[in-house]
């Protein structure tokens, strides 16, 4: 579980987050998301007690950051994937943070080989690292204390397809194992995809949060039939608005509604689902006010 309640931030007179509060579920992925200068990597920050909010508070596993009595064992922290020491290879970093954490020293192996790194790479010094490499490290060094919660800041950013889903089936699962895990992403549809709950911050301030499902929920259903025309005129003459196209029935009436007009009317629903907005739309209807800040000159 992680809590942020009313953080606040400021450089100077300005208030790069503002009063942002949230909190991030055991067995749930939280997506933060927001424009480029949002104040979502302060505030991961400010939770990982590596910047000091200038009001407010946060707190993992109920205590604040710096009271934890073993956070990298309580923690995984993904902050800076380019942050490694450029002259070690990846084992040796896994190796000495193994050592601090009092690991066994074959969880480097195991953890090398759960993100993918080869024999090969994990002796190749980090500077000669894709992005890529180094997300997987960055992610191998997070997991390395089995921490119950992960804070993530873009660990998707240099990942080829194949790994942006590897990725999403790790944070599935360590979340389905009870893990609380909060991520920020540019990829909306990667959260899309992942996320059970999103915040979403525009100039330092929360402009929604709330879960995925509640918050694309949209009134009305799409259904496809074996007599899509013969379904649409049913749902009108029961009042609903309905239109058949290409990709079926789009209708104001509920999934239930429409399944028992299409019983009543003698034609077979082949899908029906309830109708969801995208996370994208969402996303560019909230931050609209606030797009990518700007440096004051
Ligand atoms: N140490 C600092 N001193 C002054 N301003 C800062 C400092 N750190 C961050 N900022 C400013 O705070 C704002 C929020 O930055 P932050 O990195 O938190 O945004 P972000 O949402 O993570 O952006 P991005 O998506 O580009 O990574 C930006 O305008 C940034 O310039």
């Amino acid at each position: 579980m992680i809590t942020a309640e009313h953080l606040t931030r400021r450089y100077g007179t300005r208030a790069v987050v503002d009063d942002v509060s949230f909190t991030a579920r055991p067995g749930r992925v939280t997506g933060f998301l927001g424009p480029n200068g949002a104040g979502k990597s302060t505030t991961m920050r400010m939770v990982c007690a590596l910047t000091t909010p200038t009001s407010g508070s946060a707190t993992v596993l109920g205590r604040p950051f710096r009271e934890l009595t073993n956070p990298g064992r309580q923690v995984g922290v993904l902050l800076d994937a380019s942050a490694q020491h450029a002259g070690r290879t990846g084992r040796e970093t896994l190796s000495l943070s193994a050592q601090l954490l009092g690991m066994a020293p074959d969880r480097v192996e195991t953890v090398l080989d759960f993100v993918g790194l080869t024999a090969r790479e994990a002796k190749a010094r980090t500077r000669t690292y894709s992005l890529g490499m180094r997300q997987r490290l960055g992610l191998a060094h997070a997991l390395l204390g089995e921490p119950e919660v992960l804070i993530l800041d873009e660990p998707a950013n240099g990942l080829d397809p194949a790994g942006i889903r590897w990725m999403r089936d790790v944070l599935r699962s360590f979340a389905d194992a009870g893990g609380t895990v909060l991520l920020s992403s540019h990829l909306l549809r990667e959260v899309e995809a992942v996320a059970d709950d999103v915040v979403i911050i525009g100039g330092g301030r929360i402009l929604a949060q709330g879960s995925v499902v509640e918050l694309l929920a949209a009134p009305g259903s799409t259904a496809r039939s074996t007599d899509d025309a013969a379904l649409a005129r049913a749902l009108a003459a029961a009042g609903h608005e309905a239109a058949a196209s290409g990709e079926g029935v789009r209708t104001s009436a509920s999934p239930e509604q429409v399944a028992h007009l299409a019983v009543a009317a003698g034609v077979v629903v082949t899908d029906l689902r309830a109708n969801t907005a995208a996370l994208e739309d969402l996303f560019f209807d909230t931050t609209a006010q606030h797009g990518r800040e700007e440096i004051s000159a």
